[in-house]
């Protein structure tokens, strides 16, 4: 499947051509292929159901923190099963984002923001732990997207482009196409990209935007297997509503707390309750130290009482249902630097 990248013909448009041109094409259906005589729309849903040659396989999105990987999984999946912050680091867990196109199904792998910074915790469990599970997720992916921005190659960037598998497919996404205004700004980039590394494609694109997500399944389908689908056709992720409530609390707390809190705060769900169209859900909030829990708590319980409703709503919204959302904080000291409490909060 790998074939050299030309750069003329994988440049994008100008910025201000783009909304213009960049339609994606449609996620092709092998069963309405040209060689078969079925007319192109026969209405006929249950035709599209059954596929002879379902193809399905596992994407790894790789790259340093804050390049958008967040971003591109939740447009790709059009639901949030991802947090995304202006804040680096805060993917920790492995995510699984599941969609299925035509015979196709893409199975995302998100993995976590190879640890550059935060040297001083350089040998923490938490750090361990996060790189290990960058290498296994590589171990078992059909394709690799390398995400960068457009037009950027730092060191950051280099020590996770070093850990990539040599042989398995590797896209390079060039993300955040939108910050950059002249196409021929990225040509002698992309000449040094390629020279890094042998790239099976370059797909420059903005991940909020649909059409550029969709575009970059076209270009992936090829390199997945054919194979039955791993997931129901409509599976969105294989992570619980309990861990994905965790996972927009952390959200909003990141949000709201800006710059002041450390990345090693986690949330830690204590109850899970469904109780018909209504969920109880009590949480933690486990900060490192007594000045972090002044932060998250807020002049009277301010901020605290915010991230609480901003995540009730979202709760509701996700699950179209109605949330009882309690969250609580406690001070864990040296948590990230221990290992089996790594353990209990599901980092493995
Ligand atoms: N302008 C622009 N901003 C983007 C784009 N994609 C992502 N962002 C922003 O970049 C920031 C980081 O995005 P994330 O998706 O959280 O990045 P990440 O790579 O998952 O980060 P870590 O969790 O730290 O590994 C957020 O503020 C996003 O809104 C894009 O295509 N264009």
């Amino acid at each position: 499947m790998t074939h050299p990248i030309d750069p003329q013909d994988m440049l994008p448009p100008d910025a201000d051509e783009l909304d213009a041109s960049d339609e994606p094409e449609d996620i092709e259906d092998p069963d309405e292929s040209d060689d078969t005589d079925e007319p192109e729309d026969d209405g006929d849903e249950t035709a599209a159901i059954v596929h002879e040659n379902p193809h399905c396989g596992l994407i790894a999105i790789v790259g340093r923190p804050n390049v958008g990987k967040s971003t591109l999984l939740n447009t790709l999946i059009g639901q949030k099963v991802s947090i995304t912050s202006r804040k680096a680091q805060t993917t920790r867990h492995r995510i699984t984002g599941i969609c299925t196109h035509g015979d196709t199904q893409f199975v995302f792998v998100d993995t976590p923001g190879f640890q550059t910074r935060h040297t001083n915790r350089g040998t923490s469990a938490l750090n361990r732990n996060l790189n290990k599970t960058v290498q296994s997720v590589l171990g078992d992916v059909d394709v690799v997207l390398f995400v960068v921005e457009a037009g950027r190659f730092g060191p950051d960037d280099a020590k996770v482009l070093a850990l990539l598998p040599p042989g398995r497919p590797t896209l390079l996404v060039a993300n955040k196409l939108d910050m950059v205004q002249r196409r021929a700004d990225l040509m002698p980039w992309l000449q040094q990209m390629q020279a890094r590394h042998p790239f099976t494609e370059f797909v420059p694109l903005t991940a909020t935007k649909e059409e550029d997500t969709k575009r970059l399944l076209n270009i992936v389908r090829p390199y997945l297997p054919e194979q039955p689908w791993y997931y129901d056709e409509d599976a969105l992720t294989d992570r619980s509503d309990k861990f994905l409530a965790a996972e927009l609390i952390r959200e909003k707390l990141f949000r709201l707390t800006g710059d002041e809190l450390p990345y090693t705060s986690t949330v830690q769900i204590d109850k899970y309750e469904e109780e018909g169209r209504l969920r109880r859900i009590a949480a933690t909030i486990i900060v490192e130290r007594d000045s972090h829990k002044g932060i998250v708590i807020g002049d009277g319980g301010e901020r605290l009482k915010r991230i609480g409703t901003e995540a009730r709503v979202e709760l509701e919204k996700l699950g179209d249902c109605k949330v009882f959302l309690e969250l609580w904080v406690k001070v864990r000291s040296g948590w990230a630097d221990d290992e089996k409490r790594l353990k209990s909060y599901g980092y493995e």
